[in-house]
């Protein structure tokens, strides 16, 4: 058996007296779709913050590819091959699509600061793999129209798609994606669906999504946790754990979203 891409092992966190995440475990297995689902304030997006290392665990640990990663600060972590898009877009509003997607190369830049301002040939080497890497990644979500746009001037779907775009050009092997249908309409969620089907099939990306909506989560994931309070309510296939009586009680008042 090969060993998990991503383990979460025993995972708590605490605000004060809060505990938004409590003795979380989960493993994610290369190249599959794997969603956190689960009401308003279940620890989602904290447990995406201690996978990135924004947040250290009160106790527990994360591991990536066997090596413990939450004592790494976060630059560390996304040089192991994680990136990750934000549930309220993170991008320099005053910037073209392309410079959004160059900042990216810092952090996979292996040259230093003398031979940065000296331009020298391995900078420039390096500059132009990073600038052909970006261009892919243009090119494989369709972008090539507002390459040169300014983010500012563009419509929220598109800008979704651009974060989308800027994770890419980190060259991850695990993208984490916070909400990626959070303000699409139906026509834009299924596009997304889409890219997420071919990142996870063309590129072998293995992606970790928190999502609330449950038509996007059945069609794209191979597994779904769903969390409540912070808990572990079940994992399984999307169809188990639509139907896990748990997951129904947890959403009761909102069953229409189950
Ligand atoms: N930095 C923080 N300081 C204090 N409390 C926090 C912090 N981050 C998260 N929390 C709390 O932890 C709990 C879990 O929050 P989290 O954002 O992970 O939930 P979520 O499942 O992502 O919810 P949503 O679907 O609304 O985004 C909430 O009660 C939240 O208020």
């Amino acid at each position: 058996m090969t060993t998990p891409m991503l383990q979460a092992v025993n995972l708590s966190v605490q605000f004060g007296g809060l505990k938004a995440v409590n003795n979380v475990s989960f493993d994610v297995w290369p190249n599959e779709v794997f969603s956190l689902i689960g009401p308003n304030g279940a620890g989602k997006t904290t447990i995406f913050n201690l996978i990135s290392a924004l947040y250290r665990p009160t106790s527990g640990e994360v591991r990536f590819e066997g090596e413990v990663i939450s004592r790494m600060p976060p630059y560390v972590v996304a040089r192991h091959g994680i990136a990750r898009t934000f549930q309220n877009i993170e991008l320099f509003e005053h910037a073209t699509v392309l410079q959004n997607l160059l900042v990216g190369r810092h952090c996979h830049r292996h040259t230093g600061w003398l031979q940065d301002m000296l331009f020298t040939g391995s900078v420039r080497r390096a500059e132009l793999e990073f600038r052909r890497q970006v261009e892919e990644v243009i090119e494989f979500l369709d972008l090539q129209h507002y390459r040169d746009s300014m983010v500012a001037g563009l419509p929220y779907g598109v800008r979704k798609v651009v974060e989308l775009a800027r994770a890419l050009s980190m060259r991850p092997r695990l993208l984490l994606l916070d909400e990626p249908s959070s303000g699409l309409n139906t026509e834009e969620t299924e596009d997304m669906g889409f890219w997420i089907e071919d990142i996870k099939n063309d590129l072998g990306i293995t992606v970790i999504m928190v999502e609330h909506d449950m038509g996007l989560v059945s069609r794209v994931s191979d597994r779904v946790l769903a969390l409540n309070l912070g808990e572990v309510l079940t994992l399984g296939t999307p169809a188990e754990v639509q139907s896990h009586p748990g997951v129904i009680e947890a959403y009761l008042g909102g069953v229409d979203d189950v």
